[in-house]
């Protein structure tokens, strides 16, 4: 039931827009990795390339070792939940699940056992008789999963899963997708704009921008070491510092009015640094790592406030202040910030 998804410089153009430019990427057998990026980045063709309604100009795309290369959708090991669940609507839940076990010809016998099984997994008991429209967003969702997983797939792609549910809904199934995913044992691609969702649920996130993979990690890594500027912003806005590298490795910042030193010595490249709003505290005395500014804006975020501090050389940092050290302070005080060197994440160009 599991796979290693191997992808090799998989390069596929529209006319001049290189949709996917190079991309090599690796999924791990029971792996679950998210896709992240902006909008055009190239996430859904990545997608459509490895379930094979797309074909690369270039690369390679191998399953367990196995080239996919000719290889029609249907006769991969590889399934797609679409954005739109494309459930049909007057089939009822237990027959659109059975759809794709009676097309390849399964005996009767076996898709029942199977069909039964996918609904106890999906928690579907019960809503098998009815048809699509009768059902919550989120149950839906489910039958679509259902659908996908029956066949048992050793690779199942999903584009923007919780796309269409409200808030708390996407929250509780979210958790529920990775527990599905752990007990069905596939490797799981998921497509999402969402960041949070995408740090919340996957092993891996790997941050597309412009057809490329430009960072791939475990999320905690991804977001506390971000390694190019689009990342730092597009994941947990961070503050991005511009500056001058100093001798000794330090970078020389005039809009914060400071010297941002980093744990090692910047790279001879790095003119940016990132800082996370969360990792900028208050500090009573002045000392490495600390600058002075004025809180322009504070909102309160319930267990936050985000703060706008106006620094002295004209940059502003956004800061987030947590409940438990206090009242924050108010608009028009005068703050002194401050970091740890381990806080400073040098960012290439
Ligand atoms: N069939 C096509 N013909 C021409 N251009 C295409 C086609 N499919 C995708 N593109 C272009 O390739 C680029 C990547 O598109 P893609 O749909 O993969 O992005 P995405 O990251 O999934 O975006 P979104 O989050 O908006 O769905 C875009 O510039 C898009 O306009």
């Amino acid at each position: 039931m599991t796979a290693r998804l191997s992808l090799r410089g998989v390069t596929r153009r529209f006319g001049p827009v290189a949709a996917l430019d190079g991309v090599t990427l690796h999924v791990a057998p029971g792996e679950f990795l998210a896709l992240l990026g902006g909008s055009g980045s190239g996430k859904s063709t990545l997608l459509r390339v490895i379930a094979g309604f797309e074909a690369p100009d270039s690369g390679t795309v191998q399953l367990d070792g196995a080239d996919l290369f000719g290889v029609p959708p249907h006769r991969r090991p590889v399934n797609m939940m679409f954005q739109s669940y494309a459930l049909f609507p007057h089939m009822s839940v237990a027959a659109n699940i059975a759809y794709g076990l009676k097309r390849e010809g399964l005996p009767r016998a076996e898709i029942t056992a199977r069909v039964a099984q996918a609904i106890a997994m999906l928690r579907l008991e019960g809503m098998e008789t009815r048809k699509p429209h009768a059902l919550s967003g989120g149950q839906r969702q489910r039958v679509a999963l259902a659908r996908a997983l029956v066949k048992r797939p050793r690779l199942l792609l999903l584009d923007e899963p919780l796309g269409a549910l409200d808030a708390n809904l996407r929250e509780r199934t979210g958790f529920e997708l990775r527990a599905i995913q752990r007990e069905s044992g596939a490797a799981f691609v998921m497509v999402t704009h969402d960041q949070a969702e995408a740090l919340a649920l996957a092993d891996r996130v790997a941050v597309m921008d412009r057809g490329r993979i430009v960072q791939a990690g475990p999320p905690r890594e991804v977001y506390d070491r971000p390694s190019t500027r689009f990342i730092a912003t597009f994941l947990g806005a961070a503050n991005v510092l511009e500056g001058t590298r100093t001798e000794d490795g330090a970078l020389d910042c005039p809009g914060a009015g400071c010297t941002l030193r980093a744990e090692a010595p910047l790279p001879e490249e790095a003119a940016a640094v990132a800082l996370r709003p969360e990792r900028i505290r208050l500090a009573p005395e002045p000392g490495e790592n600390t600058a002075v500014g004025t809180v322009e804006e504070s909102a309160f975020r319930g267990d936050s406030s985000l703060l706008l501090v106006r620094m002295q050389g004209g940059a502003t940092l956004r800061v987030s202040h947590a409940e438990e050290d206090g009242a924050p302070p108010p608009r028009g005080a005068t703050v002194r910030l401050a970091w740890d060197r381990d806080d400073v994440v040098p960012l290439l160009p």
